[in-house]
């Protein structure tokens, strides 16, 4: 299932920018004058393929699991956080369900490796994988098995978003101790030094917790070294259930033409194993937001990917995606309801498009 999506993923048709380009600067508005959204714009209808884009119909897909990790001290709670937060969820009471709901997103949450039994949680869809992950200071988090069954877990539901019409998605997780398995990642993949995408996560009692979160990372890598050379192997090795469904997510959404908005530092771990699956899943996916998570600023840069909001958020959830679909959503209202230029027959004045007038060339 992994390889046929894999096989399904174009990359975007770039001979349609510049027809994409055109409209925006023809919009009766100064050229650029809508900074980012225009470039959202154009980078929804690319991944579309629609010129008549809308993202009216909303979803964030939460997964949920535990980590093994957590036995090594690395967290400030326990993971009976994961299945508490779970249950706030799926009533309309966390963070993603409030913001989720504010911007008229529908929201799905789906357990793929709770370490405990929810299977009285009614609204939470159960796809259980195993009772969370190993310690992967110890042994590979996940066999191969179960990697990749959580992937197909995310490339399920994002065939079923697709089915269902959803035209944009959004990507959740919870998982007391996720930061650690993304660290673990973003070291692995960039890669980048353990220190420079390590911090604090939900929070570390001081600076000593920090130091001792870097030094487990550091031998996890070192123990799975050679599972390192390969994408899908470092993700059974250092991930977990709730990251690999991610990466699934992504790569079923782009095998599908369907935009992603992207969540904070774990998404953005889980997002990077699907681009080095499959290099084009870049093309449809967005960032809601630069994650208070130190390493997220390296993953960005490395990536050279835009975030669209900066609120020093950290939570985690889809709370980040929930709010950029909104401004996603606003990017492609501009696009199809703007009048243009050439519609009221008046002169195009973005000739003189820079104010005051400057002999510096503009730049946009
Ligand atoms: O996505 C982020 O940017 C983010 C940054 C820090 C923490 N989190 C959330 O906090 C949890 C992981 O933190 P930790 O310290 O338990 O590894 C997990 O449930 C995430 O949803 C999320
Ligand atoms: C309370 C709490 C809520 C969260 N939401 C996402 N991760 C979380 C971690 C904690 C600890």
């Amino acid at each position: 299932m992994i390889q046929e999506t894999i096989a399904k993923i174009q990359p975007v048709d770039s001979t349609l920018a510049p027809a994409v380009q055109n409209h925006l600067d023809d919009l009766i508005k100064p050229r650029g004058s809508l900074g980012m959204l225009e470039r959202l714009a154009k980078r929804f209808v690319l991944a579309t393929g629609n010129p008549h884009p809308s993202a009216k119909k909303k979803r964030i897909c939460v997964f949920a699991a535990d980590h093994g990790v957590v036995d090594e001290g690395l967290t400030f709670t326990g993971s009976e956080f994961t299945p508490l937060i779970v249950g706030n969820m799926i009533e309309g009471k966390s963070g993603v369900s409030i913001f989720s709901q504010h911007v008229g997103s529908e929201l799905e949450v789906v357990d793929v490796g709770i370490n405990a039994d929810v299977s009285g949680m009614k609204k939470l869809l159960q796809r259980k994988i195993a009772l969370g992950t190993r310690n992967l200071a110890r042994e590979p988090a996940m066999t191969s098995d179960e990697c990749a069954r959580a992937i197909a877990v995310g490339i399920e539901r994002a065939n079923a978003a697709a089915d269902d019409g959803i035209q944009l998605l959004g990507t959740g997780e919870m998982g007391i101790g996720n930061t650690t398995p993304s660290s673990a990642i973003l070291a692995a993949l960039l890669p980048s030094s353990v220190r420079e995408v390590t911090g604090p996560g939900a929070g570390l009692k001081n600076d000593e917790a920090l130091e001792h979160k870097i030094e487990v990372i550091e031998r996890a890598l070192l123990l799975h070294q050679k599972a390192l050379q390969d994408p899908f192997q470092t993700l059974a090795a250092v991930g977990g259930l709730e990251i690999a469904a991610l990466t699934g997510l992504c790569l079923g959404a782009a095998a599908r033409r369907l935009p992603v908005v992207i969540d904070g530092f774990i998404a953005s771990a889980a997002a990077l194993v699907a681009f080095r699956l499959s290099s084009s899943v870049a093309d449809y996916l967005f960032y809601s937001h630069r994650s208070a998570e130190p390493g997220h600023d390296t993953f960005a840069r490395e990536l050279g990917v835009e975030p669209i909001l900066q609120l020093g958020m950290r939570l985690g959830e889809g709370t980040g995606a929930a709010l950029a679909m909104n401004i996603i959503e606003a990017s492609l209202k501009m696009y199809t309801e703007m009048p243009t230029f050439s519609s009221f027959k008046v002169e195009n004045t973005n000739h003189a498009r820079c104010f005051p007038a400057s002999s510096q060339p503009c730049v946009y």
